[in-house]
């Protein structure tokens, strides 16, 4: 999605140049990542549908906190997936399946309050919206009334498709999700590339007719094959948005510890790391050790009279 900049916040955290108001450092900062004319102040979900009318990528990474939520945010990332996989993440969890609602709600609001331009996700976890559609508006509620998020995600297409409809006419945004849903992993026997071959394309299709039927804004299309992906991008209104789907999708979204060089072992084969925090912050620890041993650390600068 074509925007504008940062949120008109002034938010620098260096001091300002004398004369240089706080908005004329927020430009500053906002020259590398597209600048320009144009994209909304707030993003909302009627941006969604004219983006893909217009052929504009919508680009989204998950948040857990305030400090994440707020780069990403004044970097110009449209949405902020408050992802159910802070249980991996955050957690430190084998799967996202014990991630509870009561866990995420802390982490979404954290997210919410930084966000000024993005539109902030929280994922339903697992076990907070299947059983039915009144345990699935209860729950989107609860997201919204706690934390501020702007729209709920759910897992499931068919299957999921009235817990949609009912939470979207209580006046509550969806974001669907189909193809790989990581819930179910254990159903689908690992982390299984879906929709491959005929039937698989086919089921992946009316799983993401069932979620535009019943009132989704968008939906994420994970590990899919990037030509089933294609298929079902052509086949809807709404964006689809990819997590391992494809060049063919309306939007793009990952994992940022996956995507900022955090996650340790396997990485999917689908994510590209844009940076290698890990890294950096261990190497900033030992320099810290070394520094606090040595008697290097602190310096007279950093001391007070
Ligand atoms: N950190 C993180 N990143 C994710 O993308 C992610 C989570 N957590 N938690 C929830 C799910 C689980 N996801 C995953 C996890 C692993 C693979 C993976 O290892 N994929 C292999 C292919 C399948 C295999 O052989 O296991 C790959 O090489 O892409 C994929 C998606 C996606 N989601
Ligand atoms: C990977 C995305 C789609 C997700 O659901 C999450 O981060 O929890
Ligand atoms: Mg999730």
């Amino acid at each position: 999605m074509a925007q504008s900049g940062p949120a008109e916040t002034g938010q620098t955290q260096a001091e300002q140049p004398s004369g240089a108001s706080a908005r004329d450092g927020a430009a500053e900062v906002a020259a590398p990542y597209g600048g320009g004319s144009g994209g909304p102040k707030r993003v909302r979900t009627r941006h969604f549908s004219q983006a893909k009318r217009d052929g504009v990528k919508i680009v989204g990474l998950t948040s857990y906190d305030y400090l994440s939520a707020g780069i990403f945010d004044r970097a110009g990332i449209d949405f902020l997936l408050v992802g159910d996989s802070a249980g991996n993440t955050v957690f430190g969890y084998d799967t996202t399946l014990p991630v509870t609602v009561d866990e995420l709600i802390p982490l979404t609001r954290a997210v919410a309050r930084a966000a000024k331009r993005a539109l902030v996700v929280a994922d339903l976890p697992f076990g907070s919206y299947e059983t039915n559609p009144r345990e699935a508006v209860h729950t989107a509620i609860r997201f919204m009334k706690e934390t501020g998020a702007h729209a709920v995600k759910l897992e499931g297409g068919e299957r999921s498709a009235e817990q949609i409809r009912r939470i979207v006419e209580a006046g509550i945004p969806v974001m669907a999700h189909i193809g790989y849903t990581p819930q179910s992993e254990h159903g689908l026997g690992g982390h299984v590339i879906q929709a491959r071959g005929d039937a698989g394309a086919e089921q992946l299709l009316r799983d993401a007719k069932a979620v535009e039927e019943t009132g989704a804004f968008a939906v994420v299309l994970e590990m899919v094959p990037s030509e089933s992906a294609r298929r079902v991008t052509e086949a809807l209104s709404i964006p689809t948005i990819s997590v391992g789907a494809g060049p063919h999708c309306d939007g793009q979204l990952l994992v940022w510890s996956d995507w900022a060089g955090f996650t340790s072992g396997r990485i999917p084969k689908f994510v590209k790391q844009y940076a290698q925090l890990a890294q950096t912050l261990e190497e900033a620890a030992v320099s810290f050790r070394e520094d606090v041993a040595s008697g290097s650390y602190p310096a007279p600068e950093h001391e007070y009279e």
